[in-house]
């Protein structure tokens, strides 16, 4: 392992489509690949050995050979330090574009850090350290995102994790635990609307910052409890899906995936987090099978 943040294949020995990372294999716990590009944890599955996140079979992103150092369409990418296209940074930050160093693992988990450096500081000035945790349970899986600041002066941010999860079929999922939660819809200029169906359902693209939402909202099929997802330490969490018209204007995602996905995201959106130099912000989701 190495210390600097430039990418050294040598830590990532596995590959899934290409994308180098590390393989996690805890038996009967589960199994969960994370690219080198962004931290990107690509896919996870529990003892089931159903694939809990939706990756892209025409993704970009860094090859082993440098190719495609594009951002990587599913999984969980990391925004940061900015989400979206919310403020004048490339959109969602620089994060999800650069290769992380690998820190430590174990059967079960590894953590990943990026520092500022050159290609950081193309985009932003500041001194930091952004860490990402990934653990496997029985039947979940914990991703914890920290940022410390390193610097001498103050700075602002915005984040995601910006989880793609997998499903059959869009149009049978319903998302619940969002029933009288306010929303930026951003299919709508940022309006402010509350919502008032106590089942989400997605029959087209969806864009939505829910603000200060309870933390816990539970993706079911017809009355099945498919997964619960929580979060802490995020004030937001943001529901995206491109629907078929958006769909088929990404170039990295074939039209009719749009059916295969769901991104739940906990998220800093509607409002920056600040820190002091010295000091930490910590964030959390998990996804539970249930
Ligand atoms: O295509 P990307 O840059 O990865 O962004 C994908 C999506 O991310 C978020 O969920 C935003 O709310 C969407 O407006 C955006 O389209």
């Amino acid at each position: 392992m190495h210390s600097e943040s430039s990418f050294h294949p040598d830590d990532f020995p596995d590959t899934l489509q290409d994308l180098p990372g590390i393989r996690l294999d805890a038996g009967a716990v589960g199994q969960a690949f994370v690219a080198a590009q962004g931290a990107q944890v690509v896919s996870w599955h529990a003892a089931d050995g159903i694939e809990r996140l939706y990756l892209s079979p025409s993704t970009g992103g860094l090859t082993r050979d440098g190719r495609k150092a594009m951002p990587i369409r599913g999984g969980v990418p990391i925004c940061f330090p900015q989400f979206s296209d919310r403020g004048s940074m490339v959109k969602h930050g620089f994060a999800r574009n650069l290769p992380w160093r690998l820190d430590q693992r174990a059967q079960a988990s590894l953590t990943m850090t990026q520092r500022d450096g050159d290609a950081s500081r193309q985009h932003w000035p500041h001194a930091f350290e952004a860490q990402l945790s990934v653990r496997m349970e029985f039947g979940a899986l914990e991703i914890l995102f920290t940022v410390v600041n390193t610097d001498s002066v103050a700075f602002s941010f915005t984040t995601a994790l910006h989880t793609y999860l997998r499903v059959d079929d869009i149009r049978q999922i319903r998302l619940l635990g969002l029933e009288g939660v306010a929303y930026q819809d951003a299919t709508d200029g940022c309006k402010v609307k509350t919502q008032q169906e106590t089942a989400l359902s997605i029959p087209a693209e969806v864009d939505r910052v829910y603000l200060n939402p309870p933390g816990i909202v539970r993706m079911v099929e017809q009355d099945r409890s498919l997964l619960t997802i929580s979060q802490q330490g995020f004030c937001d969490t943001v529901v995206w899906n491109p629907g078929p018209d958006r769909a088929r204007m990404l170039a990295d995602m074939p039209d009719e995936d749009w059916l295969h996905m769901l991104c739940v995201e906990a998220a800093c959106a509607s409002a920056a987090v600040t820190l002091a130099p010295g000091e930490r912000w910590e964030g959390s989701q998990r996804l539970c099978v249930g």
